[in-house]
Protein backbone atom coordinates (compact mmCIF):
# COMPACT_ATOMS: atom_id res chain seq x y z
CA UNK A 1 0.00 0.00 0.00
CA UNK A 2 0.91 3.67 -0.60
CA UNK A 3 1.54 4.97 2.89
CA UNK A 4 3.96 8.16 2.89
CA UNK A 5 3.78 11.64 4.19
CA UNK A 6 4.02 14.86 1.94
CA UNK A 7 5.55 14.32 -1.70
CA UNK A 8 7.30 16.72 -3.49
CA UNK A 9 8.84 18.28 -0.36
CA UNK A 10 12.17 19.71 -1.40
CA UNK A 11 15.34 18.47 1.28
CA UNK A 12 15.95 21.34 3.75
CA UNK A 13 19.21 22.89 3.40
CA UNK A 14 21.91 22.93 6.66
CA UNK A 15 21.13 26.86 6.98
CA UNK A 16 17.51 26.12 6.88
CA UNK A 17 17.54 23.11 9.14
CA UNK A 18 19.23 25.25 11.54
CA UNK A 19 17.22 28.57 11.35
CA UNK A 20 14.04 26.05 12.01
CA UNK A 21 15.91 24.59 15.12
CA UNK A 22 16.81 27.82 16.44
CA UNK A 23 13.12 29.57 15.81
CA UNK A 24 11.94 26.86 18.42
CA UNK A 25 14.16 27.52 20.63
CA UNK A 26 14.82 31.30 20.71
CA UNK A 27 11.61 31.93 22.75
CA UNK A 28 13.30 29.99 25.83
CA UNK A 29 16.86 31.56 25.61
CA UNK A 30 17.16 33.11 28.53
CA UNK A 31 15.15 30.18 30.76
CA UNK A 32 17.93 27.62 29.09
CA UNK A 33 20.37 30.18 30.17
CA UNK A 34 18.96 30.22 33.48
CA UNK A 35 18.51 26.59 33.65
CA UNK A 36 22.44 26.41 32.29
CA UNK A 37 23.76 28.62 34.96
CA UNK A 38 22.34 26.68 37.66
CA UNK A 39 23.42 23.50 36.13
CA UNK A 40 27.20 24.86 36.62
CA UNK A 41 26.32 26.38 39.93
CA UNK A 42 25.59 23.06 41.15
CA UNK A 43 28.06 21.27 39.10
CA UNK A 44 30.90 24.03 41.01
CA UNK A 45 29.41 23.76 44.40
CA UNK A 46 29.99 19.98 43.96
CA UNK A 47 33.58 21.25 43.32
CA UNK A 48 33.84 23.09 46.50
CA UNK A 49 32.69 20.22 48.60
CA UNK A 50 36.00 18.29 48.77
CA UNK A 51 37.74 21.48 49.56
CA UNK A 52 35.10 21.57 52.63
CA UNK A 53 35.96 17.76 53.38
CA UNK A 54 39.79 18.58 53.39
CA UNK A 55 39.11 21.65 55.81
CA UNK A 56 37.02 19.30 58.29
CA UNK A 57 39.69 16.71 58.19
CA UNK A 58 42.90 19.53 59.03
CA UNK A 59 40.88 20.70 61.81
CA UNK A 60 40.29 17.35 63.08
CA UNK A 61 44.22 17.11 62.76
CA UNK A 62 44.35 20.25 64.68
CA UNK A 63 41.69 19.20 67.37
CA UNK A 64 39.69 22.53 66.71
CA UNK A 65 36.20 22.87 66.24
CA UNK A 66 34.39 20.63 63.07
CA UNK A 67 30.84 22.54 63.67
CA UNK A 68 31.31 25.40 61.69
CA UNK A 69 32.80 23.51 58.79
CA UNK A 70 30.26 20.60 59.39
CA UNK A 71 27.70 22.86 58.65
CA UNK A 72 29.04 24.56 56.03
CA UNK A 73 29.96 21.58 54.23
CA UNK A 74 26.35 19.98 54.78
CA UNK A 75 25.05 23.77 53.42
CA UNK A 76 27.09 22.71 50.26
CA UNK A 77 25.46 19.79 49.68
CA UNK A 78 21.93 21.03 50.50
CA UNK A 79 22.05 24.26 48.38
CA UNK A 80 23.89 22.44 45.58
CA UNK A 81 21.55 19.41 45.02
CA UNK A 82 19.13 22.32 45.42
CA UNK A 83 20.28 24.24 42.75
CA UNK A 84 21.09 21.31 40.83
CA UNK A 85 17.85 19.79 40.31
CA UNK A 86 15.69 23.60 40.07
CA UNK A 87 18.25 23.49 36.92
CA UNK A 88 17.06 20.52 35.95
CA UNK A 89 13.54 20.88 36.23
CA UNK A 90 14.05 23.97 34.13
CA UNK A 91 15.56 22.53 31.41
CA UNK A 92 12.91 19.46 31.43
CA UNK A 93 9.91 21.94 31.74
CA UNK A 94 11.93 24.25 29.11
CA UNK A 95 11.83 21.16 26.83
CA UNK A 96 8.15 19.98 27.58
CA UNK A 97 7.15 23.91 26.41
CA UNK A 98 9.54 23.40 23.25
CA UNK A 99 7.32 20.46 22.60
CA UNK A 100 3.87 22.04 23.36
CA UNK A 101 4.64 24.94 20.91
CA UNK A 102 5.33 23.01 18.58
CA UNK A 103 2.43 20.86 18.58
CA UNK A 104 0.27 24.16 18.73
CA UNK A 105 1.95 25.28 15.78
CA UNK A 106 1.20 22.31 13.73
CA UNK A 107 -1.96 21.51 15.04
CA UNK A 108 -3.29 25.17 14.24
CA UNK A 109 -2.21 24.52 10.65
CA UNK A 110 -3.55 21.06 10.10
CA UNK A 111 -7.26 21.92 10.88
CA UNK A 112 -6.28 24.63 8.31
CA UNK A 113 -4.89 22.64 5.52
CA UNK A 114 -6.73 23.21 2.02
CA UNK A 115 -8.65 20.32 1.13
CA UNK A 116 -6.50 19.18 -2.06
CA UNK A 117 -3.13 19.12 0.64
CA UNK A 118 -4.81 16.95 2.66
CA UNK A 119 -5.37 14.37 -0.29
CA UNK A 120 -2.05 14.19 -1.36
CA UNK A 121 -0.69 13.16 1.88
CA UNK A 122 -2.09 10.39 4.65
CA UNK A 123 -3.66 11.72 7.95
CA UNK A 124 -1.89 9.27 9.87
CA UNK A 125 1.45 10.52 9.25
CA UNK A 126 0.50 13.95 9.97
CA UNK A 127 -0.81 13.04 13.16
CA UNK A 128 2.66 10.94 14.09
CA UNK A 129 4.27 14.89 13.00
CA UNK A 130 2.21 16.34 15.83
CA UNK A 131 3.17 13.79 18.73
CA UNK A 132 6.11 11.91 17.63
CA UNK A 133 8.57 14.19 15.61
CA UNK A 134 7.55 16.83 17.94
CA UNK A 135 8.99 15.09 20.57
CA UNK A 136 12.55 14.50 19.25
CA UNK A 137 13.04 18.43 20.03
CA UNK A 138 12.98 18.73 23.77
CA UNK A 139 16.56 17.13 23.90
CA UNK A 140 17.83 19.42 20.69
CA UNK A 141 16.52 22.67 21.69
CA UNK A 142 17.42 22.30 25.52
CA UNK A 143 19.69 19.82 27.25
CA UNK A 144 22.01 19.85 23.86
CA UNK A 145 22.23 23.59 23.72
CA UNK A 146 23.51 23.50 27.29
CA UNK A 147 25.99 20.21 26.72
CA UNK A 148 27.51 22.54 23.68
CA UNK A 149 27.74 25.68 25.64
CA UNK A 150 29.06 24.26 28.80
CA UNK A 151 31.11 21.64 26.41
CA UNK A 152 32.41 24.34 24.24
CA UNK A 153 33.39 26.73 26.98
CA UNK A 154 35.05 24.20 29.13
CA UNK A 155 36.80 23.39 25.89
CA UNK A 156 38.48 26.06 25.16
CA UNK A 157 39.08 26.88 28.45
CA UNK A 158 41.07 23.70 28.64
CA UNK A 159 42.59 23.85 25.16
CA UNK A 160 44.17 27.65 26.18
CA UNK A 161 45.80 26.29 29.22
CA UNK A 162 47.45 23.37 27.38
CA UNK A 163 48.14 25.98 25.19
CA UNK A 164 50.38 27.78 28.24
CA UNK A 165 51.69 24.67 29.22
CA UNK A 166 53.13 23.55 25.48
CA UNK A 167 51.85 24.69 22.32
CA UNK A 168 53.57 21.90 20.75
CA UNK A 169 51.97 18.81 22.35
CA UNK A 170 48.40 20.76 22.34
CA UNK A 171 49.49 20.75 18.46
CA UNK A 172 49.82 17.11 19.06
CA UNK A 173 46.74 17.03 20.88
CA UNK A 174 44.24 18.99 17.85
CA UNK A 175 45.93 16.80 15.32
CA UNK A 176 44.76 13.55 17.13
CA UNK A 177 41.55 15.52 17.88
CA UNK A 178 40.73 16.61 14.06
CA UNK A 179 41.60 13.43 12.57
CA UNK A 180 38.94 11.53 15.15
CA UNK A 181 36.54 14.65 15.08
CA UNK A 182 36.45 14.02 11.03
CA UNK A 183 35.79 10.38 11.15
CA UNK A 184 32.64 11.63 13.36
CA UNK A 185 31.85 14.34 11.46
CA UNK A 186 31.40 11.08 8.22
CA UNK A 187 28.87 9.46 10.61
CA UNK A 188 27.04 12.16 11.89
CA UNK A 189 24.80 12.32 8.70
CA UNK A 190 23.94 8.88 9.04
CA UNK A 191 22.41 9.29 12.75
CA UNK A 192 19.67 11.96 11.16
CA UNK A 193 19.45 9.79 8.04
CA UNK A 194 18.53 7.00 10.50
CA UNK A 195 16.47 9.14 12.65
CA UNK A 196 14.29 10.19 9.86
CA UNK A 197 13.38 6.39 8.43
CA UNK A 198 13.01 5.70 11.85
CA UNK A 199 10.20 8.79 12.44
CA UNK A 200 8.80 7.96 8.69
CA UNK A 201 8.27 4.24 9.88
CA UNK A 202 6.05 5.44 12.96
CA UNK A 203 3.71 7.76 10.83
CA UNK A 204 3.55 4.50 8.28
CA UNK A 205 2.26 3.09 11.60
CA UNK A 206 -0.14 5.72 12.02
CA UNK A 207 -1.18 5.64 8.59
CA UNK A 208 -2.48 2.30 8.62
CA UNK A 209 -4.29 2.23 12.07
CA UNK A 210 -6.12 5.59 11.18
CA UNK A 211 -7.17 3.49 7.99
CA UNK A 212 -7.85 0.36 9.98
CA UNK A 213 -9.63 2.04 12.34
CA UNK A 214 -11.61 4.07 9.78
CA UNK A 215 -13.13 1.08 8.09
CA UNK A 216 -12.93 -0.95 11.77
CA UNK A 217 -16.30 -3.21 10.05
CA UNK A 218 -14.95 -3.35 6.51
CA UNK A 219 -11.60 -4.61 7.84
CA UNK A 220 -13.36 -7.31 9.84
CA UNK A 221 -15.98 -8.10 7.15
CA UNK A 222 -12.93 -8.73 4.65
CA UNK A 223 -10.95 -10.45 7.71
CA UNK A 224 -8.00 -8.47 6.72
CA UNK A 225 -6.85 -7.90 10.44
CA UNK A 226 -3.74 -10.35 9.84
CA UNK A 227 -2.85 -8.66 6.66
CA UNK A 228 -3.21 -5.13 8.29
CA UNK A 229 -1.13 -6.66 10.94
CA UNK A 230 1.23 -7.74 8.98
CA UNK A 231 1.41 -4.16 7.42
CA UNK A 232 1.34 -2.56 10.82
CA UNK A 233 4.14 -4.53 12.17
CA UNK A 234 6.40 -4.23 9.27
CA UNK A 235 6.17 -0.17 10.12
CA UNK A 236 7.49 -1.48 13.68
CA UNK A 237 10.48 -3.50 12.50
CA UNK A 238 11.30 -0.81 10.11
CA UNK A 239 11.11 1.62 13.31
CA UNK A 240 13.21 -0.78 15.22
CA UNK A 241 15.32 -1.25 12.52
CA UNK A 242 16.43 2.23 11.74
CA UNK A 243 16.32 3.46 15.17
CA UNK A 244 18.91 1.08 16.62
CA UNK A 245 21.03 1.67 13.45
CA UNK A 246 20.90 5.45 14.93
CA UNK A 247 21.97 3.73 18.59
CA UNK A 248 24.50 2.05 17.05
CA UNK A 249 26.18 5.24 15.07
CA UNK A 250 25.28 7.32 17.98
CA UNK A 251 27.43 4.79 20.28
CA UNK A 252 30.40 5.10 18.07
CA UNK A 253 30.13 8.28 18.02
CA UNK A 254 30.53 8.76 21.59
CA UNK A 255 33.10 5.96 21.77
CA UNK A 256 35.38 8.01 19.43
CA UNK A 257 35.83 10.69 21.59
CA UNK A 258 37.37 7.73 24.09
CA UNK A 259 40.13 6.67 21.54
CA UNK A 260 40.77 10.35 20.46
CA UNK A 261 41.83 10.96 24.02
CA UNK A 262 43.43 7.25 24.36
CA UNK A 263 45.69 7.83 20.86
CA UNK A 264 46.16 11.67 22.03
CA UNK A 265 47.69 10.42 25.24
CA UNK A 266 50.06 7.95 23.45
CA UNK A 267 51.01 10.71 21.03
CA UNK A 268 51.63 13.33 23.72
CA UNK A 269 53.12 10.61 25.94
CA UNK A 270 55.77 9.84 23.49
CA UNK A 271 56.39 12.97 21.87
CA UNK A 272 56.12 14.70 25.19
CA UNK A 273 58.79 12.09 26.53
CA UNK A 274 61.29 13.05 23.84
CA UNK A 275 60.99 16.69 24.36
CA UNK A 276 61.61 16.00 28.08
CA UNK A 277 64.50 13.90 27.33
CA UNK A 278 66.08 16.78 25.11
CA UNK A 279 64.84 19.39 27.69
CA UNK A 280 62.43 21.26 26.13
CA UNK A 281 59.45 21.09 28.68
CA UNK A 282 59.81 19.97 32.08
CA UNK A 283 58.57 16.74 33.50
CA UNK A 284 55.78 18.18 35.60
CA UNK A 285 54.54 20.32 32.52
CA UNK A 286 54.30 16.65 30.93
CA UNK A 287 52.37 15.40 33.65
CA UNK A 288 49.80 18.69 33.99
CA UNK A 289 49.56 18.15 30.37
CA UNK A 290 48.38 14.78 30.67
CA UNK A 291 46.29 15.41 33.46
CA UNK A 292 44.32 17.94 31.36
CA UNK A 293 44.27 15.97 28.42
CA UNK A 294 41.55 13.51 30.67
CA UNK A 295 39.95 16.39 31.99
CA UNK A 296 39.42 17.16 27.92
CA UNK A 297 37.08 14.13 28.00
CA UNK A 298 33.90 15.26 29.78
CA UNK A 299 33.72 18.47 27.41
CA UNK A 300 34.15 16.47 24.45
CA UNK A 301 31.50 13.94 25.26
CA UNK A 302 29.15 16.69 26.10
CA UNK A 303 30.00 17.78 22.52
CA UNK A 304 30.01 15.08 21.02
CA UNK A 305 26.46 14.18 22.74
CA UNK A 306 24.86 17.69 21.26
CA UNK A 307 26.22 16.97 17.96
CA UNK A 308 24.14 13.81 17.55
CA UNK A 309 21.33 15.36 19.74
CA UNK A 310 21.47 18.00 17.05
CA UNK A 311 21.16 14.90 13.85
CA UNK A 312 18.07 13.63 15.55
CA UNK A 313 16.77 16.91 15.61
CA UNK A 314 17.15 17.89 12.27
CA UNK A 315 15.27 14.76 11.34
CA UNK A 316 12.26 15.66 13.23
CA UNK A 317 12.49 18.76 12.26
CA UNK A 318 12.55 18.60 8.56
CA UNK A 319 9.39 16.38 9.04
CA UNK A 320 7.74 18.65 10.87
CA UNK A 321 8.24 21.74 8.34
CA UNK A 322 7.38 19.72 5.71
CA UNK A 323 3.78 19.83 7.21
CA UNK A 324 4.20 23.51 8.40
CA UNK A 325 4.48 24.02 4.41
CA UNK A 326 1.38 22.65 3.05
CA UNK A 327 -0.89 25.00 1.97
CA UNK A 328 -4.05 26.53 4.20
CA UNK A 329 -6.51 28.64 3.93
CA UNK A 330 -7.64 30.86 6.10
CA UNK A 331 -10.87 30.91 7.63
CA UNK A 332 -11.86 33.97 9.38
CA UNK A 333 -15.37 33.49 11.71
CA UNK A 334 -18.35 35.41 10.04
CA UNK A 335 -18.72 39.32 11.80
CA UNK A 336 -21.88 39.60 13.16
CA UNK A 337 -24.66 37.59 14.82
CA UNK A 338 -25.73 33.80 14.10
CA UNK A 339 -27.65 33.78 10.53
CA UNK A 340 -31.31 32.29 11.43
CA UNK A 341 -32.39 31.67 8.03
CA UNK A 342 -33.58 27.63 8.82
CA UNK A 343 -35.70 28.66 12.17
CA UNK A 344 -37.52 31.10 10.22
CA UNK A 345 -35.68 34.36 10.07
CA UNK A 346 -34.99 36.91 7.68
CA UNK A 347 -32.35 35.69 6.14
CA UNK A 348 -32.68 35.31 1.99
CA UNK A 349 -32.06 31.81 0.55
CA UNK A 350 -29.05 32.02 -1.59
CA UNK A 351 -29.06 32.13 -5.42
CA UNK A 352 -26.26 29.83 -7.08
CA UNK A 353 -24.70 30.75 -10.52
CA UNK A 354 -22.34 28.31 -12.38
CA UNK A 355 -20.73 30.30 -15.39
CA UNK A 356 -18.85 27.88 -17.73
CA UNK A 357 -16.89 26.27 -15.05
CA UNK A 358 -14.03 23.95 -15.93
CA UNK A 359 -12.49 22.20 -12.85
CA UNK A 360 -9.31 19.73 -12.40
CA UNK A 361 -8.76 18.12 -9.24
CA UNK A 362 -5.01 18.77 -10.21
CA UNK A 363 -2.28 19.76 -12.93
CA UNK A 364 -2.26 16.87 -14.57
CA UNK A 365 -5.36 15.26 -14.16
CA UNK A 366 -8.04 15.27 -17.20
CA UNK A 367 -11.33 18.05 -16.58
CA UNK A 368 -13.93 16.65 -14.31
CA UNK A 369 -16.10 20.32 -15.11
CA UNK A 370 -16.24 20.90 -19.50
CA UNK A 371 -17.77 24.28 -19.31
CA UNK A 372 -20.86 23.75 -16.75
CA UNK A 373 -23.15 25.96 -16.76
CA UNK A 374 -27.12 26.76 -14.68
CA UNK A 375 -28.30 29.35 -12.50
CA UNK A 376 -30.97 28.83 -9.45
CA UNK A 377 -32.51 31.43 -7.91
CA UNK A 378 -33.40 31.79 -4.08
CA UNK A 379 -35.07 29.11 -2.51
CA UNK A 380 -36.61 26.06 -3.93
CA UNK A 381 -35.16 22.77 -4.42
CA UNK A 382 -32.83 21.61 -7.58
CA UNK A 383 -31.90 18.48 -8.05
CA UNK A 384 -28.42 17.47 -9.70
CA UNK A 385 -28.36 13.87 -11.41
CA UNK A 386 -26.62 11.88 -13.78
CA UNK A 387 -24.13 8.62 -13.95
CA UNK A 388 -22.10 7.84 -11.01
CA UNK A 389 -18.76 10.35 -11.75
CA UNK A 390 -21.08 12.88 -13.79
CA UNK A 391 -19.35 15.52 -11.70
CA UNK A 392 -22.18 16.72 -9.20
CA UNK A 393 -20.46 16.20 -5.77
CA UNK A 394 -17.97 18.23 -7.29
CA UNK A 395 -20.45 21.04 -8.15
CA UNK A 396 -20.76 21.25 -4.17
CA UNK A 397 -16.73 21.21 -3.37
CA UNK A 398 -16.72 24.36 -5.70
CA UNK A 399 -19.00 25.97 -3.92
CA UNK A 400 -17.92 25.65 -0.90
CA UNK A 401 -14.44 26.63 -2.25
CA UNK A 402 -12.81 23.06 -1.48
CA UNK A 403 -11.34 24.28 -4.85
CA UNK A 404 -11.47 26.65 -6.97
CA UNK A 405 -12.69 26.33 -10.31
CA UNK A 406 -9.86 25.95 -13.11
CA UNK A 407 -11.89 28.36 -15.37
CA UNK A 408 -14.99 29.96 -15.82
CA UNK A 409 -16.71 31.51 -12.50
CA UNK A 410 -19.15 30.32 -9.82
CA UNK A 411 -21.18 33.45 -7.76
CA UNK A 412 -23.31 32.91 -4.79
CA UNK A 413 -25.79 35.82 -4.65
CA UNK A 414 -24.09 37.34 -7.47
CA UNK A 415 -20.48 37.36 -6.06
CA UNK A 416 -17.58 35.37 -7.50
CA UNK A 417 -17.29 32.68 -4.53
CA UNK A 418 -13.34 33.86 -4.48
CA UNK A 419 -14.23 37.05 -3.24
CA UNK A 420 -16.02 36.19 -0.44
CA UNK A 421 -14.57 36.04 2.78
CA UNK A 422 -13.98 31.95 2.96
CA UNK A 423 -15.41 32.05 6.42
CA UNK A 424 -18.65 33.95 5.45
CA UNK A 425 -19.07 32.46 2.58
CA UNK A 426 -19.61 28.50 4.46
CA UNK A 427 -21.39 30.37 7.47
CA UNK A 428 -23.99 31.06 5.42
CA UNK A 429 -23.54 27.13 3.51
CA UNK A 430 -25.45 23.90 5.24
CA UNK A 431 -23.47 20.74 3.84
CA UNK A 432 -24.63 17.42 4.06
CA UNK A 433 -21.66 15.23 2.97
CA UNK A 434 -22.98 11.65 0.97
CA UNK A 435 -21.89 9.76 3.85
CA UNK A 436 -23.47 11.64 6.38
CA UNK A 437 -20.65 11.45 8.76
CA UNK A 438 -21.48 11.38 12.46
CA UNK A 439 -18.78 12.20 14.95
CA UNK A 440 -17.66 10.32 17.87
CA UNK A 441 -19.15 12.09 21.18
CA UNK A 442 -22.48 12.84 22.51
CA UNK A 443 -25.79 13.35 20.00
CA UNK A 444 -25.50 17.15 21.25
CA UNK A 445 -22.16 17.67 20.41
CA UNK A 446 -22.87 16.22 16.65
CA UNK A 447 -26.24 18.37 16.40
CA UNK A 448 -23.47 21.87 17.34
CA UNK A 449 -20.81 21.01 15.48
CA UNK A 450 -21.26 23.72 13.13
CA UNK A 451 -22.94 26.04 15.40
CA UNK A 452 -21.77 25.75 19.03
CA UNK A 453 -23.56 28.50 20.32
CA UNK A 454 -26.84 26.60 19.64
CA UNK A 455 -29.61 27.62 22.13
CA UNK A 456 -31.68 24.40 23.52
CA UNK A 457 -34.76 26.05 21.97
CA UNK A 458 -33.05 25.82 18.55
CA UNK A 459 -32.49 22.51 19.26
CA UNK A 460 -35.28 21.37 19.89
CA UNK A 461 -36.90 23.19 16.78
CA UNK A 462 -34.47 21.35 14.24
CA UNK A 463 -35.17 18.16 16.18
CA UNK A 464 -38.73 18.28 15.45
CA UNK A 465 -37.93 19.22 11.87
CA UNK A 466 -35.82 16.85 10.85
CA UNK A 467 -38.18 13.81 12.99
CA UNK A 468 -35.74 12.96 15.24
CA UNK A 469 -37.76 14.14 18.57
CA UNK A 470 -38.81 10.49 19.10
CA UNK A 471 -35.16 9.21 18.53
CA UNK A 472 -33.89 11.82 21.22
CA UNK A 473 -37.07 10.35 23.76
CA UNK A 474 -36.28 6.74 22.89
CA UNK A 475 -32.14 6.96 23.85
CA UNK A 476 -31.13 6.45 27.50
CA UNK A 477 -29.73 9.76 27.83
CA UNK A 478 -31.27 11.66 25.48
CA UNK A 479 -29.03 14.37 23.68
CA UNK A 480 -26.23 13.35 26.16
CA UNK A 481 -25.81 9.95 25.06
CA UNK A 482 -22.74 8.76 22.77
CA UNK A 483 -22.84 7.99 19.92
CA UNK A 484 -20.17 5.48 19.15
CA UNK A 485 -16.94 6.18 16.48
CA UNK A 486 -18.63 7.46 13.49
CA UNK A 487 -21.80 7.46 15.00
CA UNK A 488 -21.60 3.47 14.66
CA UNK A 489 -25.32 3.81 17.39
CA UNK A 490 -27.14 4.99 14.80
CA UNK A 491 -28.84 3.64 12.03
CA UNK A 492 -27.93 5.10 8.28
CA UNK A 493 -31.38 7.35 8.09
CA UNK A 494 -30.78 8.90 11.45
CA UNK A 495 -27.21 9.15 10.70
CA UNK A 496 -28.74 11.63 7.91
CA UNK A 497 -31.27 13.43 9.75
CA UNK A 498 -28.40 14.01 12.37
CA UNK A 499 -26.38 15.30 9.79
CA UNK A 500 -28.83 17.34 8.26
CA UNK A 501 -30.41 18.58 11.41
CA UNK A 502 -26.39 19.82 11.91
CA UNK A 503 -26.60 21.69 8.64
CA UNK A 504 -29.53 23.36 9.57
CA UNK A 505 -28.54 24.28 12.98
CA UNK A 506 -26.07 26.55 11.10
CA UNK A 507 -28.91 28.50 9.71
CA UNK A 508 -27.49 28.08 6.41
CA UNK A 509 -28.92 30.37 3.39
CA UNK A 510 -28.16 27.19 1.11
CA UNK A 511 -28.31 23.80 2.16
CA UNK A 512 -25.82 21.36 -0.14
CA UNK A 513 -27.42 17.94 0.42
CA UNK A 514 -25.39 14.98 -1.43
CA UNK A 515 -28.06 12.16 -0.66
CA UNK A 516 -26.68 8.63 0.12
CA UNK A 517 -26.65 6.21 -2.68
CA UNK A 518 -28.04 3.63 -0.04
CA UNK A 519 -31.51 2.26 0.02
CA UNK A 520 -33.19 3.69 3.14
CA UNK A 521 -36.70 1.70 4.61
CA UNK A 522 -40.03 3.48 3.24
CA UNK A 523 -40.66 5.60 7.01
CA UNK A 524 -36.95 6.97 6.78
CA UNK A 525 -36.84 8.07 3.01
CA UNK A 526 -40.55 9.75 3.48
CA UNK A 527 -39.18 11.59 6.70
CA UNK A 528 -36.47 12.46 5.21
CA UNK A 529 -38.09 13.84 1.74
CA UNK A 530 -40.50 15.81 4.29
CA UNK A 531 -37.51 17.20 6.04
CA UNK A 532 -36.01 18.66 2.20
CA UNK A 533 -39.27 19.45 1.29
CA UNK A 534 -39.80 21.71 4.35
CA UNK A 535 -36.60 23.28 4.31
CA UNK A 536 -36.23 23.86 0.24
CA UNK A 537 -39.12 26.14 1.53
CA UNK A 538 -37.11 29.34 2.97
CA UNK A 539 -33.56 28.07 1.95
CA UNK A 540 -31.98 27.15 -1.57
CA UNK A 541 -31.71 23.43 -1.27
CA UNK A 542 -29.28 21.29 -4.12
CA UNK A 543 -29.18 17.74 -3.85
CA UNK A 544 -27.48 15.45 -5.70
CA UNK A 545 -30.48 13.08 -5.64
CA UNK A 546 -30.12 9.31 -6.49
CA UNK A 547 -33.96 9.16 -5.42
CA UNK A 548 -36.91 9.38 -7.34
CA UNK A 549 -39.17 10.31 -4.24
CA UNK A 550 -35.91 13.30 -4.03
CA UNK A 551 -36.30 14.10 -8.04
CA UNK A 552 -40.22 14.41 -8.27
CA UNK A 553 -40.07 16.87 -5.19
CA UNK A 554 -37.62 19.36 -6.85
CA UNK A 555 -38.71 22.32 -8.54
CA UNK A 556 -35.64 21.91 -11.31
CA UNK A 557 -33.36 19.16 -12.12
CA UNK A 558 -30.06 19.79 -13.29
CA UNK A 559 -28.91 16.61 -15.76
CA UNK A 560 -25.09 16.47 -15.62
CA UNK A 561 -22.80 13.58 -17.86
CA UNK A 562 -19.36 13.40 -18.22
CA UNK A 563 -18.69 17.15 -16.68
CA UNK A 564 -21.36 18.64 -18.77
CA UNK A 565 -25.05 19.97 -17.93
CA UNK A 566 -26.87 18.36 -20.66
CA UNK A 567 -30.83 19.63 -19.59
CA UNK A 568 -32.74 21.47 -17.12
CA UNK A 569 -36.04 20.94 -16.43
CA UNK A 570 -39.02 19.17 -14.46
CA UNK A 571 -39.21 15.72 -14.04
CA UNK A 572 -41.79 15.28 -16.44
CA UNK A 573 -40.23 17.56 -18.79
CA UNK A 574 -37.17 15.46 -18.85
CA UNK A 575 -38.69 12.22 -19.00
CA UNK A 576 -40.57 13.56 -22.37
CA UNK A 577 -37.77 15.34 -23.48
CA UNK A 578 -34.24 14.14 -22.11
CA UNK A 579 -33.08 10.07 -23.56
CA UNK A 580 -30.34 10.08 -20.65
CA UNK A 581 -32.51 10.77 -18.35
CA UNK A 582 -35.12 8.77 -19.14
CA UNK A 583 -33.24 5.98 -18.89
CA UNK A 584 -31.93 6.85 -15.14
CA UNK A 585 -35.43 7.74 -14.47
CA UNK A 586 -36.60 3.94 -15.46
CA UNK A 587 -33.42 2.10 -14.12
CA UNK A 588 -31.42 3.94 -11.76
CA UNK A 589 -34.56 5.69 -9.68
CA UNK A 590 -36.64 2.97 -10.05
CA UNK A 591 -35.31 0.99 -7.05
CA UNK A 592 -36.88 3.75 -4.95
CA UNK A 593 -40.24 3.61 -4.63
CA UNK A 594 -42.19 6.78 -4.84
N1 LIG B 1 -10.72 14.47 -4.65
C1 LIG B 1 -10.60 14.04 -5.89
N2 LIG B 1 -9.41 13.98 -6.50
C2 LIG B 1 -9.29 13.55 -7.76
N3 LIG B 1 -10.33 13.16 -8.53
C3 LIG B 1 -11.55 13.18 -7.98
C4 LIG B 1 -11.76 13.62 -6.64
N4 LIG B 1 -13.08 13.55 -6.37
C5 LIG B 1 -13.68 13.09 -7.49
N5 LIG B 1 -12.77 12.88 -8.46
C6 LIG B 1 -13.07 12.41 -9.83
O1 LIG B 1 -13.91 13.39 -10.42
C7 LIG B 1 -14.95 12.79 -11.18
C8 LIG B 1 -16.30 13.33 -10.75
O2 LIG B 1 -16.53 12.98 -9.40
P1 LIG B 1 -17.85 13.40 -8.62
O3 LIG B 1 -17.70 12.90 -7.22
O4 LIG B 1 -18.11 14.83 -8.80
O5 LIG B 1 -18.94 12.54 -9.40
P2 LIG B 1 -20.46 12.31 -9.07
O6 LIG B 1 -21.20 12.71 -10.29
O7 LIG B 1 -20.85 13.00 -7.80
O8 LIG B 1 -20.50 10.75 -8.87
P3 LIG B 1 -21.39 9.82 -7.89
O9 LIG B 1 -22.78 9.93 -8.33
O10 LIG B 1 -20.82 8.46 -8.09
O11 LIG B 1 -21.15 10.35 -6.49
C9 LIG B 1 -14.79 11.29 -10.97
O12 LIG B 1 -14.20 10.77 -12.15
C10 LIG B 1 -13.87 11.14 -9.80
O13 LIG B 1 -13.02 10.04 -9.97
Amino acid sequence: MAVGGPQETPKLSAGETWRALYGHFRPHRWIVALGALLTLVGAATGLAQPLAAKALVDRLGEDGSITGVLLLLTALVVIGTAVESVGAYILERTAESVVLAARRGLIGRLLRLRLPEVERTQPGDLMSRVTSDTTLLRAVTTQSIVSAATGGLTFIATIVLMGFMDPVLLGVTLGVIVLIGGAFALVLPKIAQATRRSQEAVGRISTVLERAFGAFRTLKASGAEERETAVVEAAARDAWRHGVKSAKWQALASSSIGLAIQISFLAVLGIGGARVASGAISVSTLIAFLLFLFYLIDPVSRLVDAASQYQVGTAAIARIIEAERLETERVDPPAGPPKEAASGGASPAASVVFDDVTFRYRDGLPLVHHGVSFAVPGAGMTAFVGPSGAGKTTVFGLIERFYDATGGRVLIDGRDVRDWPLGELRAAIGYVEQDAPVLAGTLRENLVFAAPDATDERIRDVLVRTKLERLVEQLPDGLETLVGHRGSKLSGGERQRVAIARALLRGPRLLLLDEATSQLDAVNEMALRDVVAEVAREVTVLVVAHRLSTVTLADRIVVMDAGKVRAVGTHEELVRDDPLYGELAATQFLASAR
